[in-house]
């Protein structure tokens, strides 16, 4: 036997089953939950190839798969990290580009020399509970692409530290069997304390999963870029192998390291993780308006509009009203937009 899931994670290591969306979707587990739906409920029928359950007597349709993603929950989840993996994933985002830069290496240097007290990169808690989750669920992993991230900063996030990950699906958004699904789910990490570090909403969109069914529900609407020109531009370079760094953070999803899984996903080639761009957006507010002040970030929410490929520069436009700052990532090269909607709150 192997190491077991909640020792690997005490240790700061992934579990196992670090890519979670399942590479093969398991029927009996999809039936189990029909077979307690039909037990409850009596009459009935099965859809066979979602197992979409029909009601009997009105146009009621309830979904037994909109109901299993729904339920998802997963509370208590036990994880650490030390200063080690707060330095890789500064370094993940680009970090330390320049190591004559004092403010960049602030994030990726301990200062065992010259003292330099070591900060958090805000978004370093989107890989701090690396593998926590809702549970499986099911998903043709090869057509997922992360959709959106929002993270709540309730105070700083220490050097290292035990935390604890509670974890729940918040809705399912089936956009139809062309489209896919948006699953959107929290995350709240907490320290031995118990008091909240971060809440992480996440929405993955999964385009090889919807048309099962299930109440017609609409997405809130994402945060509204200002109408003016931006306030500030700034350009961030990505390196070739910043996936390949960024991956040792915890995201191992061969989307962003294998070309030929990269391709039956429907990419020329790997692409950069959605959370790597979300990072490099942090980046950019820290160096434009937050003077590298970690701690000064209430919330950071981001949409991914198209991927970035390792290697891209990134041209990031801010705006600031007050403590919020809106922001667009584009890839000129490309002339397409990668981040919609961003929004960070300074406080
Ligand atoms: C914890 C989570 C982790 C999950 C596992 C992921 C693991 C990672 O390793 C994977 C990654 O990092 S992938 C890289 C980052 N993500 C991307 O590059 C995605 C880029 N975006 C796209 O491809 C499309 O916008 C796409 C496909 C997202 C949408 O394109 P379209 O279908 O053309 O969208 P559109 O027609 O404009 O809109 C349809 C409805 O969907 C809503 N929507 C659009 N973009 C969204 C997005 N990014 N996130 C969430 N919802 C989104 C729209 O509002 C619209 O809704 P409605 O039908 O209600 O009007």
């Amino acid at each position: 036997m192997g190491e077991g899931g909640a020792k690997r994670r005490m240790r700061g290591i992934a579990p196992r089953k670090d890519f979670r969306c399942g590479a093969n979707p398991s029927p009996k587990r999809v039936c189990r939950t029909v077979l307690v739906a039909l037990s409850h409920k009596g009459r009935g029928h099965i859809n066979e190839r979602r197992c979409s359950l029909r009601m009997p007597g009105g146009n009621q349709k309830m979904s037994a798969r909109y109901e299993e993603l729904k339920g998802l929950k997963n509370i208590g989840q036990k994880y650490a990290y030390t200063d080690r993996e707060v330095m890789l994933y500064a370094c993940g985002i680009g970090l330390g580009a320049d190591p004559m830069d004092e403010n960049e290496l602030a994030f990726v240097n301990e200062g065992t020399f010259t003292p330099r007290p070591l900060k958090v990169v805000p978004t370093f808690a989107s890989v701090a509970a690396w593998g926590s989750g809702p549970g499986e669920m099911n998903l043709n992993r090869v057509m997922v692409v992360d959709g959106e991230r929002d993270i709540t900063f309730h105070q700083p996030l220490p050097v290292a530290a035990h935390i604890t990950a509670d974890s729940s699906v918040l809705e399912v958004y089936d956009k139809g069997k062309d489209k896919g699904v948006v699953i959107s789910h929290q995350t709240v990490l907490k320290n031995e304390k118990g008091e909240k570090l971060a809440t992480l909403v996440a929405s993955r969109f999964a385009r090889g999963d919807g048309g099962f069914g299930g109440p017609n529900l609409t997405q809130p609407d994402p945060h509204k870029i200002p109408a003016r020109a931006p306030d500030k531009t700034i350009d961030i370079v990505t390196r070739p192998d910043q996936a390949l760094v960024y991956r040792l953070c915890g995201d191992r999803n061969p989307l962003h390291s294998d070309p030929e899984f990269a391709k039956k996903a429907g990419f020329p080639r790997p692409i950069l993780h959605g959370m790597c761009t979300y990072g490099i957006t942090c980046r950019g507010v820290l160096q434009t308006y937050a003077d590298y002040d970690a701690s000064a970030f209430r919330q950071h929410v981001a949409r991914f509009s198209s991927p970035v490929y390792p290697g891209e520069t990134v041209t990031m436009d801010l705006w600031k009203d007050g403590n919020t700052i809106s922001f667009e990532a584009k890839v000129k090269s490309r002339g397409v937009t990668v981040i919609k909607n961003g929004k960070t709150v300074l406080g």
